[in-house]
């Protein structure tokens, strides 16, 4: 049960179960333990060069990415920190290729966690803002093993999701299912203060978010989408635009909660076997959850995130979330239920980005 570090996300989640949220003693006993892992990283985070976590680990992922030292301790630190309350039957991790079960002198819980235990890799060197993301689900009920089928829910069957954004302050942010709550660590007393009881996604933006040096590889609608943006007052939008990349997911999501936008990691061209960058069941519908419960929208780009059904555990998904309105637009691009006529002076043989696409 919570230790004083975490008494304010205990009671904040007692007083939601109290509002409805279907809350028993085992899935706050997991949160908390999720919030102390959060907050153990935290700390790794926050050493910095002093702490003999920077550069890379030596090995490569099962998603075939090099490891930072950072995401190993992470993935260490999550897993450690909840296998053993008897809250959890397994975890799965972006750094681990199958599914942990608990050890098998340990008692199995009823919970499955999920997690990315460090997202953001590559600002962790030039001490830009990470973060982790995690997910619950229910154990499907009737098995005694844990296997990978149990893991492949469709997202709106998570109990709970949240991140960790360690950044100028650390916060955890957290739903389940009744709103999101933003809890800011007090590094004086060291526990999670409720310091954004509600955080609701602005409906209206003048903010998107993109990784633009993949705009050669974009297909079509996310063309159009851009190009109006760009096109600012004069376009079809009749307003100007701010374009941010922090390249840290997680740190893109705050921003959006916090003061509205739209992020885009769409499918593209680049790598034709790969349906995007981001991962389906630890970062995509997590970011949903989150969204949807402050008022936005998180999407495909073509139908909403939450009602997929997973067909792996590692499994890539194209990602566009934000402002309810411009991911409903990006959807009817993408549909043509918007037909428009619309030309594309910025991607056409002399435009900015096919001159700068070489
Ligand atoms: O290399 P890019 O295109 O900037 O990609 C950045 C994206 O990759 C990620 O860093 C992937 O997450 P990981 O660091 O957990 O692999 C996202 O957070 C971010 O949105
Ligand atoms: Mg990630
Ligand atoms: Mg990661």
């Amino acid at each position: 049960m919570p230790n004083a570090d975490t008494v304010t996300i205990a009671r904040w989640l007692i007083h939601e179960g109290r509002r409805g949220a279907g809350l028993d003693d085992g899935l706050i006993a997991l949160l908390i333990e999720v919030a102390r892992a959060c907050k153990i990283v935290s700390c790794r985070v926050a050493m910095g060069g002093l702490g003999d976590i920077l550069g890379t680990a030596g090995a490569v992922n099962v998603q075939g990415e090099e490891q930072a030292r950072l995401d190993v301790i992470a993935d260490d630190i999550f897993r450690r920190g909840t296998e053993f309350g008897g809250h959890v039957g397994a975890v799965a991790s972006e750094e681990q290729e199958e599914p942990v079960p608990v050890p098998a002198h340990y008692p199995r819980g009823d919970y499955l966690l999920l997690y990315d235990p460090l997202d953001g890799s590559s600002n962790i060197d030039v001490n830009v803002s990470v973060g982790s993301i995690f997910s619950i689900l229910r154990r499907p009920e009737g098995t005694d093993a844990v296997t990978t089928a149990d893991f492949l829910q469709p997202g709106h069957a998570q109990v709970a999701a949240g991140y960790a954004i360690y950044g100028p302050s650390t916060m955890l942010v957290l739903t389940v299912g009744t709103g999101v709550a933003g809890f800011t660590l007090d590094p004086v007393h060291g526990d999670f203060v409720l310091t954004h009881p509600a955080l609701a996604v602005p409906a209206e933006t003048r903010e998107f978010a993109v990784n633009a040096s993949n705009s050669r590889f974009w297909e079509p609608p996310v063309r159009r989408y851009v190009q109006e943006c760009l096109a600012g007052a004069e376009g079809p939008r009749g307003k100007d635009f701010n374009m941010r990349w922090i390249a840290s997911l997680v740190a893109e999501a705050h921003r959006i909660l916090i003061r509205g936008g739209v992020f885009l990691y769409p499918r593209d061209t680049k790598q034709p076997r790969r349906p995007g960058r981001l991962r389906l069941l630890y970062e995509a519908n997590p970011i949903a959850f989150l969204m949807e419960q402050a008022g936005g929208a998180c999407s495909t780009g073509e139908r909403r995130m939450l009602d997929l059904v997973p067909d792996s555990l590692h499994q890539r998904i194209p990602l566009v979330f934000g402002s309810r309105e411009e991911v409903e637009r990006i959807e009817r691009y993408h549909t043509a239920a918007d037909d428009t006529p619309h030309d594309m002076p910025l991607f056409n043989a002399r435009g900015l980005f096919r001159t700068m696409a070489g």
